[in-house]
C-alpha cells in the first residue's frame, strides 16, 4: 500500500459487519520462492471466482505478505492451469441480501487497493482463462505472462449487459491505450494470448509448460530492483487512481448495489448464471 494514511483509510472502510466470516485461507496458499519472493496461489475450485470470502482472503494475504519487510516481490498464480480466475462470483449478485452485496463490493475494492497499490514487484502467471474480474486481477500486477493458443483474457462485461466501474476500466485503458480499450470494451472482446500480446494486455505469451518457469524467473529478477525506488515510481504512476477510489469508495458501493438490485439486472444475472450451470 502506498502510505500509512492510505492503508489506514482503506482498512477503516473494509467490511466490519458481524455477519462477515473471517477470511478463510483455504481458498489461497502462500509460499516462498526465495527469501524475498512470495507466491500467492488462487485455489478455489472450480473457477477461482471472487466471492466475498475469497476477496477478503485475497487482500488479507497480500497485506500480510507486504507487512514482511524481507519480501520485495510477489508471484500470483492459479492452482488450475485451465482457469486463472473466472472473475466475480456471479452468485454473490443473484438475489443478494443488500448488506452482504455492499460488503462484497467493498471487498472487491479491497482486492484492487491491496494489489494495485502494493509496494511489491508483482507478476501474474496466467496459465488459463482470465475473463472479466480474472483479467482485472491480472491487470493489478506489474507484469503478465500468459499461455498462448487456448485460454482467453479480456473484459467481456459489455457482452454480459453490464459495465466495469471506472476504476477497473481505467486500469485497462492505462494498459492497452485509449483506442484499443474502446474497441475491446465496446465489444466485450476476449483475446487469445497472442491477441492480448498484440494490444499490450499481456507482456509475454508462451506455451503452457513454459509459463510458470518464466514467471518465476521474471519475479526473481524484479525482486532485485531497488525496492524503494520501485515502490515510489509505482506510487507516482498509480497513486492518483487509488486516491480517487479511496475518496469515492462509498459512492461507488452505492452505484454498484443500486445497479445490481434493479429488477432488470437481476433477471439478466439469473439468466447468465443459469446458462453457465447448464453448459
Ligand atoms: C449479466 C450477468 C453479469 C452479472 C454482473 C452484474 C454486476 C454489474 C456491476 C458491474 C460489475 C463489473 C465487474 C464485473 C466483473 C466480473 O467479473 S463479472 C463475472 C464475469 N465472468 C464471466 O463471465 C466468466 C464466466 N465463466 C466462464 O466463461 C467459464 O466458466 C470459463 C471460460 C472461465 C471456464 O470454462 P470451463 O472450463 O468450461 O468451466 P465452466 O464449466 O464454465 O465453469 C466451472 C464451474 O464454475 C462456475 N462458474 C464459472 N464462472 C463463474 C462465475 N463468474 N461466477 C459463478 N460461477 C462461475 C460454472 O457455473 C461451473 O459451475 P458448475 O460446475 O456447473 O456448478
Amino acid at each position: 500500500m502506498f502510505s500509512t494514511a492510505a492503508r489506514a483509510l482503506a482498512s477503516r472502510s473494509l467490511p466490519r459487519a458481524p455477519s462477515i466470516l473471517p477470511p478463510s485461507r483455504s481458498m489461497l496458499t502462500v509460499s516462498r520462492l526465495s527469501p524475498s519472493v512470495a507466491e500467492l496461489t488462487l485455489d478455489k475450485a472450480p473457477a477461482n471466482t471472487l466471492s466475498l470470502e475469497m476477496a477478503l482472503a485475497f487482500s488479507a494475504a497480500v497485506s500480510e505478505i507486504e507487512a514482511d519487510p524481507s519480501v520485495t516481490a510477489l508471484l500470483l498464480r492459479s492452482s488450475s492451469t485451465k482457469i486463472f480466475s473466472a472473475g466475480l462470483d456471479i452468485s454473490e449478485m443473484s438475489g443478494p441480501e443488500p448488506a452482504r452485496l455492499a460488503d462484497f463490493w467493498r471487498a472487491i475494492q479491497g482486492t484492487y487497493l491491496s494489489l494495485y497499490s502494493s509496494r511489491l514487484a508483482t507478476v501474474a502467471c496466467i496459465e488459463g482463462h482470465a475473463p472479466a474480474g480474472g483479467c482485472l486481477l491480472s491487470l493489478m500486477a506489474d507484469y503478465r505472462i500468459m499461455t498462448g493458443g487456448g485460454p482467453r483474457i479480456g473484459l467481456n462485461e459489455t457482452a454480459l449487459g453490464i459495465a466495469a466501474p471506472y476504476w477497473l476500466k481505467d486500469m485497462f485503458v492505462e494498459t492497452v491505450g485509449r483506442r484499443n480499450a474502446e474497441l475491446a470494451l465496446l465489444k466485450g472482446t476476449l483475446f487469445t494470448g497472442e491477441e492480448a500480446l498484440a494490444v499490450g494486455l499481456v507482456d509475454e505469451v508462451l506455451p503452457l509448460e513454459e509459463v510458470y518457469p518464466r514467471a518465476k524467473e521474471e519475479v526473481l529478477k524484479l525482486a532485485r530492483i531497488p525496492a524503494k525506488g520501485r515502490a515510489e515510481t509505482k506510487r507516482l504512476l498509480r497513486g492518483a487512481a487509488v486516491d480517487e477510489l479511496l475518496a469515492g469508495r462509498e459512492a461507488d458501493v452505492a452505484w454498484f448495489t443500486e445497479f445490481v438490485l434493479e429488477e432488470g439486472t437481476q433477471k439478466g444475472i439469473k439468466a447468465y448464471l443459469d446458462s453457465l450451470k447448464k453448459k
